[in-house]
């Protein structure tokens, strides 16, 4: 398995079940699609803004929703196994991604997706797999590096900046990539964004200069 990312803004995603994994997936993908879940019963639990839609599809009714709805992705969270394979091949006909939850290691559809524990701040995102062997490791990890990547999403902010203030320097892109690599490296600079945005810039400035000389200012 390679992982991807992808954008799902103006997407649709159409999830088959509604107990606590179905409303786990929900919120997750409703934080950048349209999701659309479809269940005779749902958990008492929050679905983000998804649309939730009362209804016990057969495999009929689940290729009828997969043609309406035009989705990105199917996930077939039912606790019924054929109805869940009933959605995978809906989404394949319809050239749509599926994820099962029903199904991890070598039980799992050769050409299916699967959903890693991610921890985000700013831009940086980090997915996890075990490759379906341990959720419940995936979420652990996902715990420990939460706290690693705190401020990730500033420093590549940070850099971003740099990087593009460097290209308008006479520099080589080796000499550029050295002093982007010293910052991102620099414990100072980690140090300086727990500080705020002017004392990481100003330790970041110092570390440049002692990597390529010259004035970065
Ligand atoms: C990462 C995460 C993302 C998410 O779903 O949001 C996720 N599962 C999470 C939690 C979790 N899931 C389970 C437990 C109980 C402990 C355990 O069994 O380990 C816990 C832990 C807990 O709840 O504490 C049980 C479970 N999960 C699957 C099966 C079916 C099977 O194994 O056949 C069963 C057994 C059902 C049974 O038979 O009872 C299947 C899948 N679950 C996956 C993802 C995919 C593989 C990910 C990978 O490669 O590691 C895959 C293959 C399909 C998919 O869903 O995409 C999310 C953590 C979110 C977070 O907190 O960060
Ligand atoms: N991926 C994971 O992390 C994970 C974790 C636990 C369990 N599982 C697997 O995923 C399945 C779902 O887990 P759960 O804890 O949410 O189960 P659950 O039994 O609580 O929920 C299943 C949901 O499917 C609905 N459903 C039943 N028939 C349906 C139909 N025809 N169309 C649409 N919805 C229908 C039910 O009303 C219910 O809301 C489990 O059966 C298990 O195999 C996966």
């Amino acid at each position: 398995m390679i992982p991807l990312y992808h954008d799902f803004s103006d997407e649709t995603v159409l999830v088959f079940g509604g107990g606590p994994v179905g409303a786990r997936k929900a919120r997750r993908f409703a934080e950048e699609a349209r999701v659309v879940v479809v269940s005779p019963a749902f958990a008492d639990r929050a679905f983000g803004d998804a649309e939730l839609v009362r209804e016990a599809p057969d495999a009929e009714g689940v290729r009828g929703w997969v043609a309406r709805v035009g989705p990105a992705l199917v996930v077939a969270a039912t606790d019924d196994p054929d109805l869940n394979a009933a959605a995978a091949a809906a989404a394949r006909a319809a050239g749509a991604l599926v994820n099962r939850a029903d199904r991890s290691g070598s039980d799992r559809d050769v050409d299916s997706v699967v959903v890693p524990a991610t921890v985000e701040d700013g831009s940086v995102s980090v997915a996890i797999s075990t490759g379906g062997a341990s959720p419940a490791l995936a979420k652990h990890l996902r715990e420990q590096i939460e706290a690693d990547i705190a401020d990730a999403g500033a420093m590549a902010e940070l850099t971003a900046d740099l990087r593009s203030e460097l290209k308008t320097r006479d520099m080589t892109a080796e000499e550029r990539r050295d002093a982007v690599r010293a910052v991102v490296r620099s414990p100072s600079v980690w140090k300086g964004l727990r500080r705020g945005e002017s004392k990481a810039r100003r330790e970041a400035q110092r570390v440049i200069r002692n990597t390529v000389g010259g004035d970065s200012s």
